[in-house]
């Protein structure tokens, strides 16, 4: 059973200037322990679509199905963790408090959000952090922590939208390194919006190309790399020949404009 299956599925936005159709016939499977990116240009619907699967959009026609269940099931049972662009924590609250927040809102008890903390800072190496509060800590442990902060309640799927996207280079590297190692060691599904070929081919086993007006999926490539990815990787012909075919689905995609 696929763990995310999108079938038809359309969404338009009622605006004042007119319906925008946000999405047009999405068709997509994502199986378990798979690691797909989004890719497109402003507008295709990337973050529209990762929204419609974590239920905070509705599609107006189509199936969605997330685990089995509709998003909305899926989000009551707590199937994944969303991580947005901007690491979003509260500057009054240490790094351990920020991360235990939808713990103490979803009720778990006080040993098990102290256990859970440890943990997910153990995944993301901010062990010796905790205690800090986030205008202590570099933008890219930041981004850890909000990762951290969707891992602490064990969603099997993790939804990332552009984690990375506000970070320089180097820090986004080691990011991209250390979020491949983490979904090897966890076995997570995750779906990734990005806006960066190299990413996208670094990180994923399959790549959504996606296209606007409407905003729909013009290609998914299957990865041919191997899971164990050094970052090296990038200089090897497999590598270049995928940034290729991206880059061609790209601009395939813009022809309509
Ligand atoms: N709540 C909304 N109401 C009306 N239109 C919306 C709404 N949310 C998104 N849209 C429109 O839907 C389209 C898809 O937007 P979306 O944010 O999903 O694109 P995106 O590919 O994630 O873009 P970006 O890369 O800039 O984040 C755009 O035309 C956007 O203006």
């Amino acid at each position: 059973m696929s763990v995310i299956e999108a079938k038809g599925v359309n969404l338009t936005f009622q605006t004042r200037d007119g319906p925008v159709h946000a999405l047009k016939d999405v068709n997509l499977s994502i199986e378990k322990g798979d690691f797909v990116s989004f890719i497109g240009p402003s507008g295709c619907g990337k973050t529209t679509f990762l929204r419609t699967m974590a239920a905070l959009e509705t599609p107006s026609s189509g199936v969605l199905s997330v685990n089995g269940m509709t998003p909305d099931q899926a989000r009551q049972r707590r199937a994944y963790g969303y991580v947005f662009q901007a690491p979003g924590l509260y500057p009054w609250r240490t790094i351990s408090r920020n991360i235990a927040l939808p713990l103490e809102i979803m009720g778990f008890s006080k040993a098990d959000r102290q256990q859970r903390v440890a943990r997910v800072l153990d995944l993301v190496e901010l062990s010796a952090f905790g205690g800090k509060f986030p205008w202590q800590l570099s933008g890219g442990m930041q981004q850890r922590a909000s990762i951290a902060r969707a891992l602490a309640f064990d969603a099997d799927i993790l939804l990332m939208d552009e984690p990375f996207g506000a970070l320089d280079e180097i820090v986004r590297d080691r990011l991209n390194e250390a979020l491949l190692e983490l979904w090897q060691k966890t076995g997570k599904t995750i779906a990734f919006v990005t806006h960066s070929i190299p990413e996208a081919v670094y990180l994923s086993t399959k790549i959504v190309v996606m296209s606007p007006r409407p905003g729909r999926i013009t290609r998914v490539i299957d990865s041919s790399l191997p899971r164990e990815r050094p970052l090296d990787i990038r200089d090897s012909e497999d590598f270049i020949r995928l940034s290729h075919e991206v880059r061609d689905a790209l601009r395939e995609g813009h022809g309509d404009d």
